[in-house]
């Protein structure tokens, strides 16, 4: 009965490949294979071909851009700094403050098979993304005398993995009842044709749907709903990717909340016009992100008359938002954005169109958006490729050059540390307080270790 709606759904749809191999699998295999087929909603699949097909992906030509107004988070003074900072302290000690990290995708540029936030980028410690999240979150929380509630947005490929590995670590040492996991969805991978490509002959490609749906996701798992309990106000959204992530940076916080705007972002300057990160900007007067891979040639490079590229404000993916504006988008229906992909599939290679829903789609719904300049290399260090730029072994020289920073900068003699490698547990400093020598001859190993 099943399988002959299954198969009538699929003949109107032209995706009766789907079975082709349904006879060769074992019975329980059979069943798992058509409750996958069973939840695809096919009309949505066709509507997003065609939207390939019409190239609608591109909306940004007829639209009028212009750079967002920023702050400089270097520029200000110290006094507004610490006020900044004490704000958004005292916001975590009312436990005004939640973080929530995407952590769903698929680490394909990465070549690693495992959820991305396990991820060991090489350092001293062999700590794991997770960790060394985890553990500056634990140094804030353990500051203001209160638990950040972080919420842990995976997807239905990487969740069990993901739950496992906390288990396994007991946490990090977090609080249980403080960590919040929910899933986001999938959607199918279609080949050049409009096919739905399956991965191996008893199992369909599914593909998570993009950080854009991570509002509704939450409020479908019920942890919106866990917000409102908890009294938050503020949701520090970031990426897990990012090794040097100031997860709930509380200046950052505070700043943001004495604007008042419904978003705040972070943003670091591009490193170069091709540099593959999104940029801000107003688009028809409203705050956005045009994503690299839709940056039209003329606004790429395109600089002002200081010769500084006009749209260089590099998104790294920290963003706070206020509960209210998640509460009234989390469920807008956001465009699905189409990238072409080259997945392996169990015979070989294949081309194929993913859809992905972005976090940024939402921007324009807020009336004006809070823009902060931070640096680079205090602030960035993306774990997307397995080499080269923007991979572990940046990512780690990174940590490891600021640490080295930290430390002289609180007054530890060269000589001390010259040619070693410094790592500071993220448990010891947040960003480099609290250090002196005194704490190295303490620490040689473990909280610090100097290699
Ligand atoms: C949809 C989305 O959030 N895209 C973000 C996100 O891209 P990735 O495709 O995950 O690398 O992180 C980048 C920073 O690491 C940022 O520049 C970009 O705009």
């Amino acid at each position: 009965m099943k399988y002959k709606k299954i198969r009538n759904i699929l003949l109107r749809y032209q995706q009766e490949h789907l079975l082709n191999h349904l006879s060769d699998l074992r019975p329980e295999e059979q069943e798992i294979l058509l409750s996958q087929i069973d939840s695809i909603d096919f009309k949505q699949m066709e509507n997003l071909y065609r939207q390939v097909e019409n190239n609608l992906n591109n909306n940004t030509e007829e639209a009028v851009f212009n750079p967002l107004e920023s702050v400089n988070w270097q520029e200000l003074s110290n006094e507004m700094k610490d006020h900044c900072f004490e704000l958004g302290m005292n916001l975590i000690k009312q436990g005004k403050v939640g973080v929530l990290v995407v952590a769903g995708g698929q680490g394909s540029r990465l070549g690693y098979e495992g959820p991305k936030g396990t991820y060991d980028i090489g350092l001293p410690s062999k700590k794991s993304l997770y960790q060394l999240q985890a553990e500056r979150l634990l140094n804030l929380s353990n500051k203001a005398n209160r638990v950040i509630p972080w919420y842990i947005m995976t997807s239905p490929e990487n969740h069990e993995a993901t739950v496992l590995f906390f288990e396994l670590n007991s946490f990090f040492g977090y609080p249980q009842e403080d960590i919040f996991f929910f899933q986001q969805d999938v959607l199918p991978a279609l080949d050049l044709n409009g096919k739905i490509v399956m991965k191996s002959p008893k199992e369909i490609y599914l593909v998570p749907n993009g950080n854009g749906c991570c509002f509704s996701a939450l409020k479908r798992s019920g942890g919106l709903n866990d917000l409102n309990k908890r009294g938050i106000e503020w949701l520090f959204y970031y990426n897990i990717d990012n090794a040097l992530i100031k997860v709930a940076d509380p200046g950052f916080i505070g700043y943001s909340h004495m604007k008042g705007n419904p978003i705040a972002s972070k943003f670091v300057e591009k490193r170069n016009p091709d540099e593959k990160v999104g940029v801000f900007g107003l688009k028809n007067g409203r705050p956005c992100v045009i994503e690299y891979t839709e940056l039209p040639e003329s606004m790429k490079y395109k600089q002002i008359s200081t010769g500084q590229l006009m749209f260089n404000q590099a998104n790294i993916s920290v963003h706070l938002f206020h509960k209210d504006f998640i509460e009234e988008i989390a469920d807008y229906d956001l465009p699905y954005r189409v990238a072409r992909k080259n997945l392996n599939i169990s015979n070989g290679n294949v081309d194929v169109f993913k859809f992905e829903l972005f976090i940024f789609d939402l921007f324009p719904y807020a009336d004006y958006m809070t823009s902060i300049q931070v640096i680079r290399e205090e602030e960035f260090a993306p774990v997307k490729n397995k080499t080269g730029p923007d991979s572990p072994s940046t990512a780690k020289k990174l940590i490891l050059d600021l640490h080295h920073k930290w430390l002289i900068q609180s007054g530890v003699p060269l000589e001390m540390i010259k040619g070693k490698s410094v790592e500071i547990s993220p448990l010891l400093s947040y960003a480099g307080e609290g250090l002196s020598v005194e704490l190295i001859k303490k620490y040689s190993n473990g909280l610090l270790i100097l290699e």
